[in-house]
């Protein structure tokens, strides 16, 4: 669990393209958090900044109280593309996130800790894959690989939990286990979470909190009752309206 603080958030890539434009939110310990906006809206940026792995170009970044300047171990992400050893088994796998806390000479000869390797267990099991702790990443299907990668982040053991468009590659069917997957991981761990979605049907039904960017800016916050198709058409589509119809209402409301 871990609060995040975002103050002016600004970033300008190269001399003129404004990825993100001033944005502020605040997020309580375990909320889990959907990020909407049309595609170039900026929402990859902002979890690269949540992450450590962008610098903003102005504005400050606190989780758990303490400014951000860089990648953190209790800040782990789960990606699009997996990037899973398909050689490897999904327990070997899941146990790699615990590179990321180990000290390097540690992780070049894999001397995992035994606590390390309950850890990439447990987070097995939450992910449903216990039974397929020695199957080869490889020989699995995309979803089963999305909830290793899912595993693996949780064996990092963090506070923050990020996804940047975690389902976009899989069917629908696929892509809802895998939601649920990651939903119940965050509540079981009440992990902070912090998720981007396409899919508004799939955002809709595991959101609770929504952030919608907009040419870099927070047009919408809300929860699933102010979420209106309405809404969903001004975030992905503007109306030249939609800051003030929904961002500054809603965001004066949180
Ligand atoms: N490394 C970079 N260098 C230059 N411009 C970048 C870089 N990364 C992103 N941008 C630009 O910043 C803007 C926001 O991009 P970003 O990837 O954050 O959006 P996004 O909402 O995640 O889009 P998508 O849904 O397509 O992934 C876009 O105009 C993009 O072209």
């Amino acid at each position: 669990m871990a609060t995040v603080t975002a103050s002016g958030l600004t970033k300008v890539y190269g001399e003129d393209t404004v990825a993100l434009d001033d944005v502020s939110f605040e997020l309580k310990d375990g909320e889990f958090v959907v990020l909407l906006g049309p595609s170039g809206a900026g929402k990859s940026t902002l979890l690269r900044i949540l992450n450590g792995l962008t610098q903003p170009t102005e504005g400050t970044l606190e989780i758990g109280g303490a400014e951000v300047t860089g990648t953190r171990s209790d800040v782990a992400m789960v990606f699009q593309m997996h990037y899973l050893v398909e050689s490897m088994s999904a327990y070997r796998n899941s146990l790699t996130g615990a590179l990321n806390r180990t000290e390097t000479v540690d992780s070049v000869i894999s001397n995992y800790e035994e606590k390390d390797k309950d850890l990439a267990l447990e987070a097995l099991d939450t992910v449903g894959l216990l039974d397929e702790a020695d199957q080869r990443a490889g020989s699995m299907s995309g979803g089963q690989q999305q909830r290793v990668g899912i595993a693996r982040a949780l064996t990092q053991n963090p506070e923050l939990l990020l996804a940047d468009e975690p389902v976009a590659s899989l069917d629908p069917k696929a892509a809802q286990e895998v939601m649920r997957y990651l939903k119940l991981a965050a509540d079981d761990r009440d992990l902070t979470s912090v998720v981007s979605l396409h899919q508004v049907n799939i955002a809709r039904e595991f959101g609770e909190r929504f952030l919608g960017l907009r040419d870099g800016e927070v047009v919408f916050d809300g929860g699933k009752e102010d979420l209106t198709m309405d809404v969903v058409d001004r975030i992905y589509y503007g109306d030249g309206d939609a800051e003030s119809e929904t961002g500054v209402e809603h965001l004066a409301e949180t």
